[in-house]
């Protein structure tokens, strides 16, 4: 892949265990939390609710496609010293409250931010200017089972890219040592990367509004090609915006590029090969996720996102706009709509 280098991982040292913190152990942040420790990390992780309790009364359980781990990580609500290495892994609209609640004890540590959509990385270097920011992109998608149990249903690589002021031996070092337990690439470009990421995201809306699965979704004729047409409408806002996509999950440049001149049908070989990279094992994906516990979605920094980026270029996303409000309807209403009833209010015909 162009772009991309995969870095040599360390052996970690058992005389001097790492001290990794997870801030917001939930699905993502409870992967990395069990595979760090399998990999004899020292790791603690930041959690609330039900998820805390579970985490200090049984501890983590990892299953799926990377094995099955318990870990007994040190829990509690907010960090209760400085770790060697913290990343973060709550939703995008919980990242400035959970690092304004842990900055005390993030001032000079290095931080990876993983998050979907744009910016997250940056804005947490903003917010925290003592503090190294790497910013992490996840293609492998993780389910929250319940509360103490997480599991993989897809495995795949993840991205990091140093934001503007972290020094190059820091972000080589983070590199390094997600290496260790984790299957990581850099890239050079990261806002390149996360447009291509939120491209991928496209297909988190659909399963939100329907309570079908990413892999449910691309299957059906009518969905397929309403998830065609807005991954469409989001390349060309990208285009017209200048951004250049990065290698990601076997997308970029010269794919996308053609994906938004093809005819729309052939344009579909597109959701379905994402739906195939992810294999059989029904992935929700974080956004329903998110409306099956009840909460409140990242939907603003996924298809809003692409809404906002038009609307700063004086243009329109129609589609994604539409499907940003469905979203928000099914966290309002908690009910799901058919494939009819979206063709229906998306304007498309059944
Ligand atoms: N799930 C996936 O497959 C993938 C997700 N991503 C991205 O990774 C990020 C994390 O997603 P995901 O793991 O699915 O999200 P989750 O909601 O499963 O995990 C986030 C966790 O952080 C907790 N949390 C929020 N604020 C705080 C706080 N201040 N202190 C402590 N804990 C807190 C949440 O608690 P509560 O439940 O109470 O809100 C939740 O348990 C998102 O940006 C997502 O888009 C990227 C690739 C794949
Ligand atoms: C890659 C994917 C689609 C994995 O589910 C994801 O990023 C998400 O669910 O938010």
């Amino acid at each position: 892949m162009t772009g991309t280098a995969p870095v040599a991982a360390p052996v970690p040292d058992p005389e001097r265990p790492l001290r990794l913190t997870v801030i917001g152990a939930g699905a993502v942040g409870g992967v990395l939390t069990a595979l760090a420790d399998r990999a004899g990390h020292e790791v603690s992780v930041t959690a609330r609710g039900e998820q805390l309790t579970a985490l200090q009364a049984r501890g983590l359980h990892l299953s799926g496609s990377w094995g099955d781990h318990l870990a007994h990580p040190r829990a509690s609500a907010n960090l209760t010293e400085a770790p060697d290495l913290a990343v973060l892994t709550v939703k995008a609209q919980d990242a400035r409250s959970a690092l304004a609640a842990n900055a005390h004890h993030l001032d000079g540590v290095p931080l990876v931010v993983l998050q979907n959509g744009l910016g997250g990385a940056e804005a947490a270097a903003a917010q925290l200017p003592t503090t190294p920011v790497i910013g992490a992109l996840a293609l492998f998608a993780a389910s929250f089972v319940a509360p103490g149990e997480v599991a993989v249903t897809t495995p795949a690589t993840t991205y990091l890219g140093p934001v503007a002021g972290t020094a190059p031996e820091v972000f080589d070092d983070v590199l390094a040592t997600l290496g260790t337990f984790l299957d990581v690439q850099s890239t050079p470009n990261f806002a390149g990367a996360q447009w291509t990421k939120l491209i991928v995201n496209q297909v988190n809306a659909l399963p939100a509004i329907t309570g079908l699965s990413v892999q449910q979704t691309i299957a059906d004729p009518l969905l397929r090609r309403i998830l065609t047409a807005s991954m469409r409408e989001a390349v060309t806002i990208a285009r017209a915006s200048g951004v250049h996509f990065e290698p990601v999950y076997g997308l970029d440049d010269p794919v996308l590029t053609a994906f938004a001149a093809a005819s729309p049908t052939t344009a579909e070989a597109l959701p379905q090969s994402i739906a195939t990279r992810m294999g059989p094992v029904p992935n929700p994906g974080s956004t329903l996720q998110s409306l099956l516990r009840h909460h409140l979605t990242e939907i603003d920094h996924l298809n809003g996102a692409i809404v906002t980026t038009a609307h700063t270029l004086g243009l329109n996303a129609p589609l994604n706009a539409t499907l940003t409000a469905l979203v928000h309807q099914a966290e309002h209403t908690g009910a799901f709509l058919t494939p009819a009833q979206i063709a229906s209010a998306v304007g498309l015909s059944a």
